[in-house]
């Protein structure tokens, strides 16, 4: 038996391990966070599928097993039966590319199990992206185990067409109230503020994980063109355990099943063309699908230029193939499930509502399509007194509650965020003293991206604004840390045992522009110092 564990947080490397289960024999997939950590040493063969998170951080899913493995008395040998090979999935846009991939290669290694494939690091900066490396290390991996064919099943459909009934929908605990415009009116960025109705306790800081639908047009066109009828319940029965088979009711409507948890609007992936090649019922699509899905250069790149970089959607794709009708048990099995989308909390607990900051993804592609992004598309279609399914969760940053402790904040753009829940809690708590709170909010014009700009303004705190493209010298937040060096400096040293730095926002170059003028401000060794006692803390997306 050969174990396939992911370690996820946006669902990718469980993706990439179920296609790998498919072509596996005796291959059982699992979350590693369900997996039991006490058996390693006992498995003979162990494949990891690893995504990096945060700062170079392990995916939440897999932070148990990694203190189970950071045991300092694990005797050397303890894994010496064990082999492994590695798959990372990163970007190397972050500074600590692969690292969490990296780091558990080099403590398996440690602890004398065996490389029997090399590890690879897959890079979405690739123009191909993470299948660029992927293809590559599968390919080796596939000489050194035993295979079988790649239509396997997790999901058999038991019954077809049985009584059902839909489930009450507000069981959900987040009803939307509204939505507030944050950016100018006639500004192309639109960010909002949405408002819910929640009585769930959170704190500032807390996350709002967000389960969204496909619309419903697209569900309809897509049931017409696999002909199959939404309104039929099914019951389905479990062949191998998976997340999918773990997510998925037992009892549910096709319409609930391809609106609620398969994902139909984001691009297919390279296994989901391949079953297209087998029904596609034209001879001129199935070989222009089979060269889409060919393990080779060319063909990662035809399905990279037709599929991946236009966005195209499942329902796209089966579109320009038509006839090609997937039997419902492969679209179940290899269909990605809708995977939940964080927000930072922007509101402070007050029993009845509860409020994010979204900017709405909207772009174009090479060839001019207009594409829109998944989870704000559908906020941005939500209708007063829907109900939405969520949850809340603990994120990477949290804030004291005692008034006096000093909080210097940085974030730029939606970054702003946590911060603005934060600040209203301060000010319930009646604070005054203005330097006890201190922003920094930047964006590219002042006239149509000032967030939250009179709450800021009229509130007790310290504010430092930096428009970047409102003159012709670029202007970030780092410029305005740099700028503030002496309070900074007199603020840190004089509660350096408590004061807190917090960094929120996109996270490309940002965290680490601003990580470097702290240093420039405080000194390498401060910075190390409060990073270490959890007192600069960074939470980007
Ligand atoms: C908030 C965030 C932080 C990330 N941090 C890193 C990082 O430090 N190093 C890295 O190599 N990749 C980083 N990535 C890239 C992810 O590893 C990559 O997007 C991966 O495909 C995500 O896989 P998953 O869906 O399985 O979580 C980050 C991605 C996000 C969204």
């Amino acid at each position: 038996m050969i174990q396939i564990l992911f370690a996820t947080q946006t669902g990718n490397s469980e993706f990439y391990a179920e296609e790998v289960g498919r072509h596996i024999s005796k291959a059982i997939v699992s979350s590693i966070e369900d997996f039991d950590f006490l058996t390693l040493p006992e498995q003979k063969r162990v494949i990891f599928i690893i995504s990096t998170t945060g700062d170079g951080d392990m995916t939440n899913d897999m932070i148990k097993f990694w203190q189970f493995l950071l045991i300092k008395d694990l005797p050397k040998e303890s894994l010496i039966k064990l082999e492994f090979t590695v798959f990372g999935l990163g970007d190397s846009s972050y500074p600590k590319f692969n690292y969490a991939a990296r780091k558990l290669r080099s403590r398996l290694l440690q602890l004398s199990a065996k490389e029997f494939v090399p590890s690879s690091f897959g890079d979405e900066q690739h123009p191909c992206g993470i299948d660029t490396e992927f293809v590559i290390w599968f390919e080796n991996l596939l000489k050194k185990c035993d295979t079988q064919n790649t239509i396997s099943q997790y999901i058999k459909i038991e019954q077809d067409d049985i009584n059902g009934q839909q489930n009450n929908v507000d069981q959900f605990d987040f009803k939307f109230i509204n939505k507030k415009r944050l950016s100018a009116e006639q500004h192309s960025k639109e960010t909002y503020q949405f408002n819910f109705k929640c009585n769930k306790l959170y704190e500032c800081g807390d996350i709002l994980c967000i389960k969204p639908k496909n619309q419903n047009k697209l569900v309809q066109q897509f049931l017409e063109l696999l002909k199959l009828n939404g309104n039929k319940w099914i019951k389905l029965e479990e062949l191998k355990q998976n997340q999918k088979s773990k997510k998925i009711p037992k009892i549910i409507s096709i319409h609930q099943l391809f609106s609620e948890f398969l994902d139909i609007t984001s691009p297919p992936n390279r296994y989901f063309i391949k079953l297209m090649s087998q029904f596609a019922e034209k001879d001129i699509h199935k070989q222009k699908l089979t060269e889409m899905c060919a393990q080779t250069p060319e063909g990662l790149e035809e399905y990279y230029s037709y599929v991946y970089r236009e966005k195209r959607n499942v329902y796209e794709v089966l579109y320009d193939f038509q006839p090609c009708v997937i039997p419902l048990e492969l679209l179940i099995d290899s269909l990605k499930l809708i995977r939940e989308r964080q927000y930072s909390i922007s509101s402070a607990y007050n029993g009845e509502q509860i409020s994010i900051t979204v900017a709405l993804v909207s772009y174009t592609t090479g060839k001019n399509r207009q594409i829109k992004g998944f989870c704000s598309n559908y906020l941005e279609n939500l209708q007063y007194d829907e109900y939405i399914e969520g949850k809340i969760i603990k994120g990477t940053i949290g804030f004291p509650k005692q008034l006096e402790i000093p909080v210097i904040m940085v974030g730029p753009g939606t970054g702003v965020a946590p911060f603005i829940g934060f600040i209203e809690q301060r000010l319930k708590q009646g604070a005054k003293n203005k330097e006890k709170t201190i922003l920094f909010f930047g964006s590219c014009y002042e006239q149509k991206e000032f967030y939250y700009k009179e709450f800021l303004q009229e509130s007790p705190i310290t504010l430092f604004t930096a428009f970047s493209r409102d003159q012709q010298r670029k202007i970030y937040v780092q410029h305005r840390i740099l700028e503030s060096r002496d309070l900074i400096n007199k603020i840190v040293k004089e509660n350096v045992q408590n004061v807190m730095i917090i960094v929120t926002g996109t996270s490309k170059k940002m965290p680490n522009q601003v990580e470097s003028v702290f240093k420039e401000c405080l000194g390498e060794q401060m910075v190390q110092d409060l990073k270490k006692r959890k007192q600069y803390l960074v939470e980007c997306w």
